[in-house]
């Protein structure tokens, strides 16, 4: 399996760097949470590891060739625009582009785009063109052709925005799972208490710069969450694992 590993990585808007010479070591097996107030740098960070924006350092998913690094890693942007009425098993199959063969989709390619509709709970969906879906549909229609793609790198920018309640924390255990199962799944997150409840790690940004990193607890603390996102939050271990509520605004 395969990490990411990010050197100094700058990226420049006019004059303003809104990524600050970052570096991160990101294995596999982890979930990691990137978090930060609007405008930190989150998406941008993921489109420089990406190489999908012109950056200063170096990313080792950005320097491979463009066919490889679609074999390395699957990317679910910010915006989910689906532009074509296709069918949902259509459209989740363009996650197995860059494994195609000559002849066409194999078993290996229709068990993956069936596994991957099974996980998001869109199998009744497959017929169904993606057009005509919810918003909260689509987006899961999308995280699936992300997963269709088994790469072992998935990059997520606000994966669970939109999702009712119970598909945000079956998408965020999912994530969880692939880690498990030996990826490395970083997701830009703005719902701290799934993030703490789900990621193995949390990178805080905060003006294009690298704040925190770490364990959940050790990252989510009162000054952290004071200076960067100004509030404070209530945080309680259960038996149930982690709760964390923001309540309150103190800038
Ligand atoms: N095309 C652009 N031209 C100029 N500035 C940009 C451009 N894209 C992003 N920025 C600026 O870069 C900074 C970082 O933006 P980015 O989208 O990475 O933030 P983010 O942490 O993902 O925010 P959010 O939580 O709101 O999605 C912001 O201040 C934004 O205004």
């Amino acid at each position: 399996m395969t990490g990411l590993t990010l050197s100094h990585i700058t990226v420049r808007r006019g004059p303003c760097p809104v990524v600050d010479d970052l570096s991160l070591a990101l294995g596999p097996g982890e979930c990691v949470g990137l978090i930060g107030p609007n405008g930190a740098g989150k998406t941008t960070l993921l489109r420089a590891a990406l190489g999908l924006l012109p950056h200063a350092g170096t990313s080792s998913l950005a320097r491979l060739a463009p066919a490889r690094r679609a074999r390395i890693a699957a990317w679910l942007p910010q915006m989910r625009e689906i532009a074509w009425p296709v069918s949902v098993a259509t459209l989740v199959a363009l996650g197995r582009t860059p494994h195609l063969a000559a002849g066409g989709p194999s078993d290996a390619d229709r068990q993956a785009v069936a596994a991957a509709l099974d996980r998001m709970e869109l199998s009744g969906f497959a017929p169904r063109i993606a057009t005509r879906l919810s918003g909260g549909e689509q987006a899961r229609v999308l995280i699936a052709r992300a997963l269709a793609q088994e790469a072992p790198i998935l990059l997520a920018d606000e994966p669970i925005a939109g999702l009712d309640p119970a598909h945000q924390i079956s998408t965020m255990a999912l994530f969880a799972d692939l880690a498990r199962e030996g990826r490395l799944v970083v997701t830009a997150l703005h719902d701290l208490g799934l993030a703490a409840r789900y990621c193995t790690r949390l990178v805080m940004l905060d003006r294009g710069r690298l704040v925190a990193d770490g364990a959940p607890k050790d990252v989510l603390t009162e000054a952290n969450l004071a200076h960067v996102f100004g509030v404070r939050a209530y945080q309680a271990d259960t038996p149930d694992g982690p709760v964390f509520q923001p309540v309150e605004v103190v800038r």
